[in-house]
């Protein structure tokens, strides 16, 4: 089963991934802040962000190349869109994966206007022949088009105007460091804490205009795991419960009534993280045990588990990897409020195999 982003897999069967399903995408443009300032969060950023952008303008330039680094949904492409606004220049919209051959990056780069913004989504995974002819446009504003093949190609050099790279990657530690270090400016972006998801989420009931309460917001917030596109995701579905099952505004009994026919805990965890700590802390007693097991335990693959459920487990820390297996950590038996097995007189837990699976 596909249960996320982690392969660019619509992320439609799992209501807190992070990655945009068809219904984000079609939601997500009315969403998007237009400016710096209605941007929520990510103060240093914003901060950094808003000088290199001024500064670039008093001198009648064109922005630096500008690399954004980032988990999924945190706003890197609604950060573009603002850079390119903010410098009142038009945007080009493309990514690393679409581009596979040089040729593909020249006729993009050989079309763009002066002063034109170049979003490239996941840059880290261009191919390399691209990636070597993006140094040379991104330093000098020109490109060699090879023409022909083996001994009888030429190099025909060709100029390209100033244009910015906003390079957006989940890990700025996956580029080549040539690439890297042409970016003037690179930015990491984090996770949002919980107060300004409650921010996100009134503004995005505003857009929709849908009736919210703090308490309801608060609520949301809570259980988006630091991510704007999950907040208004989780907006969304609290509000058709609030539509079919009350009269529209939401509190923070319908949020939470909402969100648990959802399977969405009030730590944002879903039904398969919650699987994967039930087997660690129930089978065996919190552990430490093989990746391998812990997903035959839960009818996994291993990748599923190691890759979709287990990184926001050990953000959370719930979860811990440690060379002799995967180990519950105390959060995780208060979060499922199990009693750890030495915590327990008669080791009652541990026992877990008939609690898991039983009737
Ligand atoms: N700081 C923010 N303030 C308000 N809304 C935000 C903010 N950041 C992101 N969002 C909202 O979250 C949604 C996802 O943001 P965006 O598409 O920019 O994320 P991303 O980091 O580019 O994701 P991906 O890596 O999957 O492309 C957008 O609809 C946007 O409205």
């Amino acid at each position: 089963m596909n249960w996320d982003d982690a392969n660019d897999t619509p992320a439609s069967e799992r209501l807190v991934g992070a990655s945009a399903d068809r219904e984000d995408q079609a939601v997500e443009a009315a969403l998007r802040p237009k400016d710096l300032g209605e941007f929520i969060g990510q103060e240093k950023v914003r901060e950094q962000l808003d000088l290199v952008l001024r500064a670039a303008r008093a001198r009648g330039a064109t922005a630096d190349h500008v690399l954004l680094s980032g988990a999924p949904g945190l706003g890197k492409t609604t950060l573009s869109m603002i850079i390119a606004a903010e410098m009142g220049a038009p945007i080009r919209i493309t990514s690393g994966p679409a581009i596979q051959h040089a040729g593909d990056l020249a006729a993009i780069l050989s079309s763009l206007q002066e002063g034109e913004v170049l979003f490239l989504d996941e840059i880290h995974r261009m191919s390399r022949p691209a990636e070597e002819m993006l140094y040379m446009a991104m330093e000098d504003f020109r490109v060699d088009v090879i023409v022909g093949k083996g001994p009888g190609a030429t190099a025909i050099p060709l100029e390209l105007p100033p244009f910015t790279l906003v390079g957006a990657t989940t890990r700025a530690g996956l580029l080549p460091p040539p690439l890297r270090d042409r970016f003037g400016f690179t930015a990491h972006m984090e996770f949002y804490e919980p107060h300004e998801l409650e921010r996100v989420v009134h503004r995005s009931a505003s857009l929709l205009d849908v009736g919210i309460e703090p308490d309801g917001a608060a609520e949301i917030a809570g259980r988006s795991r630091g991510t704007p596109r999950i907040a208004n995701r989780l907006l969304r579905r609290v509000r058709d419960y609030a539509q079919v099952k009350a009269d529209g505004l939401i509190t923070r009994d319908i949020a939470a009534a909402a969100l648990a026919v959802y399977e969405v805990d009030a730590r944002g965890l879903d039904r398969l993280d919650r699987a994967v700590l039930q087997a660690l802390l129930k089978l065996f007693g919190g552990g430490p045990v093989g990746l391998s097991t812990l997903a035959v335990a839960v009818g996994e693959e291993r990748e599923t588990v190691e890759e979709v459920a287990e990184p926001f487990l050990v953000r959370e820390g719930l979860l811990a990897r440690t060379p002799r297996g995967r180990v519950a950590t105390p959060a995780a038996w208060a979060h499922l409020e199990l009693t750890p097995p030495h915590a327990a007189a008669g080791g009652a837990a541990g026992n877990g195999q008939q609690d898991l699976f039983g009737a």
